[in-house]
Order: structure tokens, then sequence, then C-alpha cells
């Protein structure tokens, strides 16, 4: 039995292993498995026959011709043991993206091994390792983000004779592209020089032939002044005859344009101050009624009218006044002996206005400990008078800015006393203040011009930018909802007005051109045999040169490459849109990134400030510039004049330039071309000379060197010996210029830059790079925003005698410095604050200046020598709030 049971046994495994074999061998010899099997040796051959780099679009198309293979494979480990080569299939096709990353760096490697000669030899430069790297990375899309200074140039053409050279691209397919004729110029001469037949081109150019090409009507191109002459005329003359924008412009500008914002967004009053210096803070009141200034000048001696302290009181001063409620600004509260000045006393209802700068827990954070204490108290202070003479007070409070209501705010509060609204002519008004004041609302001109840019970049017509608005207006809040609604119903006129002028004469201009060029791409698909497409400059990009590119892209399948350096975009005004570049991978998906930092220009202590200072804004890519430079000395140097001895100075640094460097050449660079008439006297023995028509200065003594004067925005791409910036002054077109950064532009922008004069920072990075040895900034007497925050960031690098640096600072406003004044009455001497009549600190003791101590106890005195019944010894000026001493030995 056990026998037979044996046998049924080995029979039924004979049967089985028979049937196996027989099944693995028609498994084996199936015609679907061998065609599978046959196709994995054609993806070896493929892998293996890689000899370029690959894009992701070339993997993606080898994943996708090999899916039915890897979907046939997947899973099937039964066959490894026969078929090794489908286990290393699994392998590697389900980790190609990983494969890929592997071969390409391998790629990199070995090429710039074998071609180690051939790039030490650029334009008889040697490239360095990431410049090298920037040349052979061939992704589908690239960004090479690079430093200033850092041979972008070099790159770009070292680039060109690579794929020409090395890997056989036919000049023709390569389309390079720059933004300015200036920079396609100086390509182009040195591709010529270097024997290579491609040729750079505009994106203007480009535009333009497209349509020539693609279209049987060829618009002529509008003027380039076209814009700014029209918004010229419309704001001094068409305004008149539409009253909804005539109402809006004077609303705007005398309530709107400046932001309100809250104290705490500051790290001192003074940082608020200095922000706000420059502007116009005479009231509209005061520049409409003549009358009222001849009051003034006999009464407050002096000539230049009712000038409020703060954006909040320009802001409530106006509003009153557009409304028609009479007030006087610090009239002498008459219940006192003592002087109080209350903000605003509104005459016909016997109502007082203070605006205080507290947060909704009645604090003042912005101040030290021991000055926020005497600031709140006094608050109380002054309630506690109104009080007590029954006088009615209304308050608004520095918090209201926050939210953005202060005015929405005030309107209630004065409804609610009964207070009536008449709301004057603004067209009276406007002519009134526009007889008077020339330049009345003259810098939204360059605002509006940037807007309508802008919006055509990105063509938005006037539909599309109202439902823009429309769209964003949820988010907003409201002061900068009304705000941009007035903003709009003065803007958008105009850009329909150019709009229509453009058809009536048959003309375009630049954004047209590059949009009417994107739409014929889109529409007529043309061939085209581009295999790469190089943007220099990319940081300057706008929407529209994008979407064209992006179009052009389409048709042709090429690979891009944008060079570029964020921390130099500059050209918003033009239409660029930096989020285009911060934000590469959101507008052509996946890429590769890379940089060059290794920069040839200036010197390693120069790139440490200038990389420090750019970075502050966070949203600029960082960067590690590294220099082999080594500094000859400070590699910024300060230079203070004031208007009597403008010239004088200039000289005086050309002089010394000169002495350290001889008569090699010097690039004067002004924010505003204006800038260079502070220093050139309006007479015929004027020592410094200026010629337009070739940016020469010529400077007496010192003809031999070549002098050139250009604004930073023409710098871009230049470089000097050494470099002086001009107008480093604290004003609304000082530098940084505070006109250029307004929020409707965020409207428009992809991206919102909220740090504070993002692109002056750019411009003044541009500035301080340009210079192969020093940069001398000439410094008036209110000093710019930005100069302050080097000396303070940097301080070890300048002189310990340089002026500013021994700037006693105000301990109430900190940022402030200590002046000596005389009391006009008894003609005392004492230490007032620079930034009064915003602070107005005062000090008796003027030795202060001498040997300055801030008591480490109150944080708001200094200590002073005393004498006391043990002899001398230092006290805080604060006592006896402060009891702070020190003995002396
Ligand atoms: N690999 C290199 N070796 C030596 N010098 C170089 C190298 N690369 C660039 N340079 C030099 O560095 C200087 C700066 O180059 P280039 O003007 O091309 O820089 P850039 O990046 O375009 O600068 P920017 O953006 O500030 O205008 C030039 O004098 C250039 O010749």
């Amino acid at each position: 039995m056990t026998f037979i049971i044996c046998i049924i046994i080995i029979a039924l495994v004979a049967f089985y292993i028979i049937f196996r074999q027989a099944q693995e061998k028609t498994k084996y010899q199936d015609n679907h498995y061998l065609e599978n099997l046959n196709k994995i040796t054609s993806y070896f051959d493929t892998i293996q026959s890689l000899n370029d780099y690959v894009t992701w679009v070339h993997r993606d198309q080898i994943k996708l011709e090999y899916s039915p293979v890897a979907k046939f494979f997947k899973n099937k480990t039964n066959f490894y043991k026969k078929e090794e080569s489908v286990r290393i299939f699994n392998k590697n096709y389900y980790d190609l993206d990983n494969y890929i990353i592997q071969y390409n760096q391998n790629y990199v490697q070995s090429q710039i091994e074998k071609l180690k000669d051939y790039f030490d030899d650029i334009e008889g430069k040697q490239l360095d390792h990431q410049q090298r790297t920037a040349v052979i990375t061939d992704e589908y899309s690239n960004l090479i983000i690079a430093g200033a200074g850092s041979g972008k140039t070099l790159t770009i053409l070292g680039k060109v004779k690579y794929l020409i050279e090395q890997k056989n691209s036919n000049p023709k397919d390569i389309l390079l592209l720059s933004f300015t004729k200036k920079t396609v110029d100086e390509l182009n001469e040195r591709l010529i020089n270097m024997g290579l037949s491609v040729r750079a081109t505009t994106f203007h150019k480009l535009g333009y032939d497209t349509i020539k090409e693609h279209s049987t009507t060829i618009p002529a191109l509008t003027n380039e002044n076209t814009l700014s002459n029209l918004v010229k005329e419309f704001l001094s003359k068409e305004i008149f005859n539409n009253e909804e924008a005539l109402e809006a412009f004077v609303v705007y500008v005398a309530c709107y344009m400046n932001i309100p914002e809250e104290n705490d967004e500051y790290d001192s009053l003074g940082e608020k101050l200095d922000t706000e210096k420059g502007i116009d803070f005479e009231t509209l009141r005061s520049k409409s009624e003549t009358d009222l200034n001849k009051v003034h000048k006999a009464a407050l001696d002096t000539i230049q009218g009712e000038k409020v302290k703060s954006v909040e009181e320009l802001t409530i001063a106006n509003f009153l006044y557009l409304n028609g409620i009479n007030y006087e600004y610090e009239k002498a509260y008459p219940h006192e002996t003592t002087m109080y000045r209350p903000d605003f006393y509104l005459t016909d209802y016997d109502i007082y206005l203070e605006h205080f700068g507290v947060d909704e827990n009645n604090r003042a954070k912005w101040l030290t400990p021991k000055n926020e204490e005497d600031y709140v108290n006094e608050m109380e202070l002054k309630r506690e008078r109104h009080k007590a003479h029954n006088t009615k007070l209304l308050e608004t409070y520095s918090y209201y800015n926050r939210d953005k209501i202060l005015l929405d705010k005030l309107r209630n509060m004065l409804e609610n006393e009964n207070v009536i609204f008449k709301p004057r002519d603004t067209k009276q008004i406007f002519q009134a203040v526009a007889h008077k004041d020339k330049k009345f609302g003259k810098e939204i001109a360059n605002l509006i011009i940037t807007f309508i840019n802008l919006s055509k970049s990105r063509q938005l017509n006037f539909h599309k930018l109202t439902t823009l608005f429309l769209d964003k207006k949820k988010t907003e809040n409201p002061f900068k909802q009304e705000r941009q609604e007035l903003f709009l119903k003065f803007a958008l006129p105009i850009l329909k007005k150019y709009n229509d002028i453009l058809q009536d004469k048959s003309e375009i201009d630049f954004n047209d051109m590059i949009n009417r060029a994107t739409d014929l791409v889109r529409e007529q698909k043309p061939k085209y045999s581009y295999k790469h497409i190089i943007i220099d400059e990319y940081q300057d990009i706008s929407y529209s040169r994008f979407n064209l590119i992006k179009q052009i892209r389409e048709e042709s399948g090429a690979r891009l490459i944008c060079v570029g350096d964020d921390w130099q975009s500059i050209y918003r005004f033009a239409g660029s849109d930096i989020s285009l570049f911060s934000n590469f991978e959101k507008y052509v998906g996946k890429h590769e990134q890379l940089f060059i930092e290794q920069t040839y220009r200036n010197s390693q202590a120069l790139i440490d400030i200038t990389a420090k200072y750019i970075q502050k804004n966070s949203k600029q890519i960082p960067k590690n510039p590294k220099s082999k430079k080594e500094a000859q000395s400070n590699p910024l140097l300060f230079a203070y004049y004031n208007q009597d001895n403008a010239e004088a100075v200039f000289v005086d640094e050309i002089k010394k330039i000169k002495e350290k460097n001889g008569n090699k050449p010097i690039l004067v660079l002004g924010r505003h071309a204006f800038d260079i008439n502070e220093f050139i006297q309006l007479k015929p023995n004027s020592k410094i000379k200026y010629y337009e028509r070739n940016d020469k200065l010529e400077v007496q003594g010192f003809e031999d060197i070549d002098i050139k004067y250009i604004t930073v925005h023409k710098s871009k791409g230049l470089e000097a010996d050494n470099v002086i910036v001009l107008n480093l002054k604290n004003h609304l077109l000082g530098f940084p210029n505070k006109m250029t950064d307004d929020p409707m532009l965020s409207l428009l922008l992809s991206d919102d830059e909220e740090f504070r004069f993002a692109e002056e920072r750019r411009l003044f990075y541009v500035a301080l790079t340009r210079t192969k040895n020093q940069v001398v900034l000439l410094i008036p007497t209110e000093v710019s925003l930005f100069a302050e925050e080097l000396v303070k960031d940097n301080d070890l690098i300048f002189d310990v005698n340089n002026e500013i640096v021994r700037k006693t600072n105000c301990p109430y406003c900190i940022t402030g410095h200590l002046v000596i004044r005389k009391n006009p009455a008894n003609h005392n001497q004492f230490l007032g604050c620079s930034h009064y009549p915003s602070c107005n600190q005062t000090f008796n003791d003027i030795k202060i200046l001498d040997n300055t101590i801030l008591c480490d106890s109150c944080k708001s005195g200094f200590m002073t020598l005393r004498n006391g019944m043990y002899g001398n010894f230092l006290g805080c000026t604060n006592y006896p709030k402060c009891n702070k001493t020190i003995k002396l030995q």
C-alpha cells in the first residue's frame, strides 16, 4: 500500500515537473515575451549610447517609449533567474530619474576633464568651475543665477562657442536675446571677434521681425515719449474736463498718496521719521489758500506755510480741509498758562483732535521703557486737562494705521459729534494749488507710466484690470481699497486714451509689438529650427517677453538658458517682473538651477558689504559671491557736502582718487539724470562741465582723466576703476527714490514686493558693484536711508574719524542726532534733535557731545558731570526721575 502511494506521489511530482517545464518552455518562447525582451536590449542600447546632456523631456520620452515593456515586466521577479537583464531593466527603468541625474553629473564632469584646455581659453580667459558647469549643463530649462561682475557675458559666449564647436549646433539654431541695443552690440562685437556667426538680437527686433514675417500689416512703432507726454498733458490740462478723475486725483494726492503706518512697523520713531522724510508735509489748505500763508508768515515767522509733522497729521489735515471742516493746526490751548498745543482744533465746533502713537493696549513699544512711560503719562495728562476745562477731545491712534482705518474712524467720530461735511470744490482746489505749486501731483506721473507699462506688459486691458482689481479687493484693507479705486479713476482714463491715440495713429508701442508677435506665433504656428534660446539679463524679463519666448518654444522645443542676477533687477518701470526670475519653477516647470558666484570685478571686502546689504530682502535668491581680489583700502568712502561746498568736495574727491589710482577712468553715477546739477555752478568759471552728448564730465585740473556721468540705470553691465555715487539724500527724489515702490504696482506684479524700497535697493546694489576699486558716496546734510544703513551695519569698515560715526544719536527717536541750537529768547545753547519738530527731545548740557555716556539704567538720558557733597560724580540727565550715578575716582 505504502509502495503504491509512493509511486503515485513520484508520478505526480514527475508529472508536475514535466508540466512546469513545458509551461516554462512556452513562457520563454512566447513571442510577446521575446519581443519585450528585445526591447529591453534596445532600452539598454539607448541608455548606453547617451552621449549628451539628457533633458527631462528626453528622459520622459525614453520612459514613455519603454513603458509597455516596463508594464509587461512589472513585478515579474520569476524571470530574474533566467534573464538577469529583466532584473537590471526593472531596477533601472523604475529609477530612471536618479539614473539620469547621476548620468548628467558624470557627463558634466567628464566634459570638464576632457575639454580642460578648451575652456582654459575662452576669449583669452580661463572659465572657472561654475562657469564651465553652466556652459555644459543643458537641461530643457536652465536658470543661471550669477553675481555682479561674475562674467555672465563670458559664460554666454562660452556656451555659444561650445554648442557650435563641440556639439555641432548650427549657428542658425541658436536664438540669443538681450534687452538693450547696447548689450546686444557688445555681445555681437565679441561674437565677431571670436569668429562665431551667431548674432544676438533684442526682444524688440525679434517681435518686429516676427510681425514683418507673419503679418500683412506692419504698424509703426510709436515714439518712446508718447506715453509720458500724454500723462503730462492729461494731468495738467485734460483732467479738468473729467470730473470724476479730477476729484479722485485731488483726494488721492491729499489723503491717500502717503500710506500711514503704525509706529510698531518701525524699530524706532527715528526710523519712521527717516522713512517719511522728503514727503511734502505742507497741507492742502496752506497750498490753496495764499492768505493763510501771509497770516502764518506774520504769526509764526515762517514763509513755508502750514507744515505738519507726520503722514497721519497730513492725512487728517487734508481730510478736514477737503470736507470743508475748518481747523487750526497746533493752536495753543487757551485754558492754561503752560504751553499745550493739541494737534487740531475744529474752530466751528470747539473740538480738539489728538493723534496718539499708541497701540490698542495703550503701549508705545517703539520707545524705550522710560520714554514710553513718559509718553503714556503725557497722554493721560492731556486727557485730564480737557476734562478739567470741559473741552471736547477726540482721539485717533497709531494702531488705526495698521488696520488702515484712520480716516474711517475719523469720519465716524466727527459724524457722531454732528460735524457737518461740506466737501469743497476739488477743481478749485486743484487750480489754486497747481497755480502755487507747479509740481503738485507730478510725482505720480512716473507711477502712472510704470502702471500702464506693467499692465500692457501683462496684457491687461481696461476690462481685465477692473476685474483684477475687484478680485483683489476682497483681500485688501479699506484704506488700500479706497486708494486703488481712486488711482484707477484717473489712471484708467489715461490708459484708455493712450490706446485710443495709438489706434488712431495706427501705431503700437513696445509692449503691443511683443504681444502682437506672440499672438501671431500662437495663431500661425510657424516652424522654427531653434534648438537653444539663450536670454541674457534675464532679471529684466517682462511678462509679455516671457510669453513670446514661451510661444516660440512651444513651436520649436528649444532648450532655454536664462542668465541673470535677480539682485540687479531694476527695470520694473519698463514692465519687468522679478517673480518671473524668483519663481522660475512656476513658469517653466522642471529646470536646472546653476550659480556663477566668483566675482572678478569687486574686492571681497566690498562684496561682503554689498551681499549682506542686498540679502536683507529675504526674497532675493541667496548667493555666496566670492572674490580673489583684495581691497587696497576701504572699499566704501563717504564724502560729505552741503549746498555751498558741493563743487569743492566733488573736485577734492577726484583729486584723492587720482592720487591713489592715477589717471584711471572714473564713473560718476546719479539716481536721476538731474542729480549732477547740484555740483555744477551756473557761472562761467564752474570747475565742472557736463557734456550730455557723450556723458562726459570735464573737471578743471583733471582733464586727462576719463570721467563719465550717467544714471545708475544706464550703468548696468558697465564697470570702471573707480565709482562716485551722487545724491545719497533722504528725499522723495533721493536715493532711494521713495516714489517707485508704490503698492499700486503690486496689483500688477505676480508677486508682491513687500520689502520697503526693494527695487531701489537693487538699484543701489548695481551702483555699488560697478567699481573695480572703490566707491565714493557723496552725502548731503540729509543722509539717505541707504547710506545710514551701510554705516549702521558695517561700522568697523569706516574710519573712526568719519563724521557720521561720531554723531551722538538722540535717545528718544534713536536715529536722529543731537545738534547744538540756540534759544532765541535767552541765547543759551542747548542740544536738540535733528528730527525736530517731529522729535522735540532736548538736553541743556551741550558737553554731552564731547563725552557721550548713555545712562544704562533708563537708556533715555546721558551721564553728565555733577557736583556733590563728596565731590564730582556723573548723574543722569533724567534726575530725579532716574537716580543713576557713577562715582568718579
Ligand atoms: N573666468 C574669468 N577669468 C577672468 N576674468 C573673468 C572671468 N570671467 C569674467 N571675467 C572678467 O570679469 C569682469 C566682469 O565680467 P562681466 O562684465 O561679463 O560680468 P557680468 O556678470 O556681466 O557683470 P554685471 O552683471 O555686474 O554687469 C570682466 O572684466 C570679465 O572679463
